[in-house]
């Protein structure tokens, strides 16, 4: 008979790509004490030495979870949580659309690779282009749609949250921002439905600078990758994911913005789109329907019709 310490299992997440995003990521859960974590890279080494780093910097640290870096799929079985942070970033003058067809390749062999062997994992997917990753995530692993997710959201709702901040030289954490739809040119930031303390930044600011805000969101993640020069943005993509783990690992039920496979809600079917969603143990567990203007959900369409567009191409 196992004991009740031997039945004890600590929850397991497997990041897929030991990457920019993928690196700060397993640092990040592990510094929060919220799981194990396997670091699965194709580059041999690469992973390893991350995760023997990452231990070391811990153990200065006090924090004690397992960090495994691996090269070997058969160290992420029986995972609770699988994120895929694996493919390329995209460089200066490229947009997110431009990483279809090789990252697409690279996602569904990751998604191959994992999911045989953790069937009753979440699906967390960070590689652009998002929501068709997201989707093409879902087609090949089979799982119930709300067990796969795609990270965009609470990134993109945190860069307007940030400039909302700059611009009225306020703290961020009374901002609460709303922003749906794909992780594209074609988001849609809602500054109606986005708040200092309850009043709407449409109370606070001019409409020249809530354009320009909302601009600004909407290229958030090419600033800086033409700041950067080479490689896209990974401190706040992986701060971002580890709320998410967080909210499901923890099951907080946390109502994130987050991309999720739509069955009518918002007027769209068979897609994945940023929307807010609760996040639990058991996945997406419930999309919240906003109530949008006219003009809003015409925005919202067309963001929708711009992923189905590259779902087609697939
Ligand atoms: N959804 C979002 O909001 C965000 C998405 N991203 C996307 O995340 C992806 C990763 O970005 P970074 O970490 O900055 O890139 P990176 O280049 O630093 O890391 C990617 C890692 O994936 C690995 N990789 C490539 N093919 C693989 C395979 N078949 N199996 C396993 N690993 C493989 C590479 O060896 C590399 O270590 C990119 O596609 C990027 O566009 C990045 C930031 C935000
Ligand atoms: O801009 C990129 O390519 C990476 C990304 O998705 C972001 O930072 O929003």
């Amino acid at each position: 008979m196992p004991t009740q310490v031997e039945d004890y299992r600590s929850p397991k997440v497997t990041v897929v790509g030991a990457g920019n995003v993928g690196g700060m990521l397993a640092q990040r859960i592990a510094k929060q004490n919220l799981a194990d974590v396997v670091l699965y890279d194709i580059v041999q080494g690469k992973p390893q030495g991350i995760a023997l780093d990452l231990l070391q910097a811990h153990t200065i640290s006090d924090l004690d979870r397992q960090i495994i870096g691996t090269n070997d799929y058969s160290d992420t079985k029986d995972s609770d949580i699988i994120v895929v942070t694996a493919g390329l970033p995209r460089k200066d003058g490229m947009s997110r659309n431009d990483l279809l067809r090789i990252n697409a390749s690279i996602v569904k062999d990751v998604v191959q690779s994992t999911i045989s062997l953790s069937p009753n994992a979440i699906l967390l997917i960070v590689t652009n282009p998002l929501d068709v990753m997201t989707y093409l995530a879902w087609q090949v692993s089979g799982l119930p749609p709300q067990r796969v997710i795609g990270m965009a959201g609470v990134l993109d709702a945190a860069r307007f949250q940030t400039f909302i901040a700059m611009e009225l030289k306020i703290s961020s954490a009374d901002i609460y921002t709303t922003v749906l739809g794909g992780h594209g040119d074609l988001m849609l930031p809602l500054p109606r439905l986005s708040t200092v303390n309850g009043v709407p930044i449409t109370e606070l600011l001019s409409q020249e600078a809530i354009t320009r805000l909302v601009e600004r969101t909407r290229n958030g993640g090419a600033e800086i990758v033409q700041l950067l020069q080479n490689g896209s943005a990974y401190f706040a993509p992986s701060a971002a994911v580890n709320v998410m783990v967080e909210s499901i690992i923890s099951d907080r039920h946390r109502v994130l913005p987050a991309a999720a496979y739509l069955t009518g809600e918002y007027g769209l079917r068979d897609i994945f789109m940023g929307v807010p969603v609760q996040l639990g143990r058991q996945g997406a567990e419930k999309i919240v329907e906003l109530k949008l203007l006219d003009e809003e959900l015409a925005a919202l369409h067309a963001s929708a019709a711009s992923i189905q567009a590259n779902i087609n191409l697939l």
